[in-house]
């Protein structure tokens, strides 16, 4: 599904209306009919609605919607902000429909506010048609003194018409202050906010509305970015052939899970079995081996040279060259630790030309020099949750969460690998620029152990062949529906191990 930027709206709604030659307000009208059927839908018997309605196209959806309730036996009450003048055409017709049919209007002013309380505080819905793709820096008076009495006076529940005034449409920021809605209704399709915090924390339920814009002329027009699902790669999630074996789902081997941090990489391991990879070496340090092995079933253990403390060592194995044949794809991170020697360590891995994902521990030896990533060919994938993005950047957390698309995109195109900037809404960057939004968010996948999963599932993938695009991709959503499947009494509780559990029922979701 196509993520939308307000320029890209604007482009497509241009398009549609200039060339396809749909009238805007016909667009309008669908607009304003698929949110008061969405109003209807929660809320069947006339009730009271107070409808905002700004000086925009935003607000010509408003006066739609007033018309439409008001029709539909509803007691509405229109607040207009922004003057006649200014209205574009269509907004103006659906104005002057609602003046002749005579609904009640009055003009937000400041000094009018406690008029309007009484109102809010009544109404079963409060529509938010004040600005939509199309604000521009800080709220102007009076926006502001009317979005904190929203904010303040509702009883009811709001409803936000395509973004919650407010809120950046490409960024999720919040200038000054945004509406609070329980529901925002986006036509045509999402858009950025409505996955990057603060403004997503603004959105409540988030529900998308056809306005009649021709399928194919949006896919003609298309949005630098979408949000990732099944359809963007489930063509390569193939049957498992019954003429297989493993060496025909490949071979990860996972460094890492140096001493006090071996469950982390036995985590990986299991998580790419159950994703379906044929075989999987785990290399630890040396002496990890013995306590590890009694706990580990399935997978290969390779000891690996380490230094006094139990951590991965000066040097990689003499033997790595011919052994390293027989691997696929290669996971390194999980439970690393600290390696003497780091640099030259990860420098000698990168060299190959072995499928990679890297986290934990790994990225951070990669901090020590990125550059090392140019020198690659083959696919590379990155995790970072935002601390390691901010190590990896060299700057801080509040940086990189302020800026996630920007600081993924950025970063895939530099060093020419595909990023997976972690959090609530994982960003997915490719080196030729195109990012992917995790859309569903999973909670319970906020606890230690959750990124060794991950790391597996993309591991597994990319040593069954996949691309890094499409590994990443697939990558974070089974982990995502894995982590949502897991929940099976409260958020609270579920372990990473669970998530690894339900992998093969996330699996099963993909249709
Ligand atoms: N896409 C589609 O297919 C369709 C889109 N549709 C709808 O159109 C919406 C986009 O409409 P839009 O472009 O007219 O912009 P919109 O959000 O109403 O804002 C412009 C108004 O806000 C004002 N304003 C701006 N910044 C401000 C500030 N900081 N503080 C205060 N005021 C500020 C600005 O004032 P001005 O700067 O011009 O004085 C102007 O009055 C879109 O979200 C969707 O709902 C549907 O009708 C169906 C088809
Ligand atoms: N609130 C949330 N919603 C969705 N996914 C989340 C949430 N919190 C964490 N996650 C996911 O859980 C994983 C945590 O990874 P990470 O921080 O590396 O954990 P650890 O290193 O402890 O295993 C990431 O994939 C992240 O996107
Ligand atoms: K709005």
């Amino acid at each position: 599904m196509h993520l939308y930027t307000a320029q890209e709206m604007r482009d497509l709604d241009q398009y549609t209306i200039q060339e396809v030659g749909i009238p805007g307000v016909v667009l309008m009208e669908n607009a304003g009919r698929m949110v008061t059927e969405e109003i209807l839908r929660r809320h069947p018997h006339p009730g009271r609605a107070v409808i905002l309605t700004g000086g925009g196209n935003n607000g010509g959806d408003g006066f739609v919607i007033a018309r439409l309730l008001w029709g539909a036996g509803w007691d509405v009450s229109v607040w207009i902000t922004g003057t006649q003048e200014k209205m574009s055409a269509e907004t103006a017709t659906n104005y002057h429909v609602c003046r002749r049919l005579q609904l009640p209007m009055e003009h937000f002013t400041s000094d009018k506010g406690d008029s309007l309380s009484p109102l809010l505080q009544q109404a079963d819905v409060v529509v938010d048609a004040l600005l939509g793709t199309g604000v521009k820096g800080p709220l102007r008076p009076p926006y502001g003194a009317l979005i904190e009495r929203v904010n303040r006076d509702t009883k009811g529940w709001v409803l936000a018409v395509d973004t919650p005034s407010g809120v950046e449409t490409d960024n999720g920021s919040i200038e000054t202050i945004a509406i609070r809605a329980d529901v925002t209704v986006s036509l045509v399709g999402p858009k950025w906010c409505h996955y990057l915090r603060p403004g997503a924390e603004y959105v409540g339920e988030l529900v998308i509305a056809d306005i009649g814009i021709p399928k194919e002329v949006a896919r003609k027009m298309g949005t630098s970015a979408r949000l990732n699902g099944p359809e963007e790669w489930k063509e390569f999630f193939l049957p498992r052939s019954r003429w297989s074996h493993k060496g025909t789902h490949g071979h990860l081997l996972v460094l890492g899970g140096s001493k006090g941090m071996l469950g982390a990489v036995k985590m990986s391991g299991v998580a790419a079995y159950r994703t379906g990879v044929g075989l999987v070496t785990l290399g630890v340090p040396e002496s990890q081996l013995t306590t590890l092995g009694p706990s580990i079933t399935e997978a290969l253990l390779w000891g690996w040279p380490e230094d006094e403390l139990g951590q991965f060592g000066n040097d990689i194995p003499v033997d790595w060259r011919e052994r390293s044949n027989r691997f696929k794809a290669m996971a390194i991170g999980p439970g690393l630790g600290k390696v003497s020697n780091g640099q030259e360590w990860i420098r000698q891995l990168l060299q190959g030309d072995h499928p990679i994902v890297l986290d934990a521990d790994g990225l951070n030896l990669l901090a020590l020099d990125p550059s090392l990533l140019k020198e690659r060919s083959a696919p590379t994938i990155l995790t970072p949750h935002p601390g390691e993005m901010a190590r990896l950047l060299n700057t801080s957390v509040q940086e990189v969460e302020r800026f996630r698309p920007e600081v993924a995109k950025e970063w895939a195109h530099t060093y020419g690998v595909t990023v997976v900037l972690k959090g609530s809404h994982t960003v997915i960057a490719t080196p030729d620029g195109r990012q992917w939004v995790q859309p569903k968010a999973s909670p319970a996948l906020a606890k230690a152990g959750s990124g060794d999963v991950l790391t597996g599932i993309i591991g597994a993938l990319l040593a069954r062949g996949w691309t890094s695009a499409t590994a990443a991709l697939a990558g974070v959503w089974l982990h995502n529906s894995a982590g949502e499947l897991a929940v099976t009494s409260s958020s609270h509780s579920v372990l990473a191990t669970d998530v690894i559990q339900c992998i093969g029922d996330a699996i099963q979701l993909i249709d």
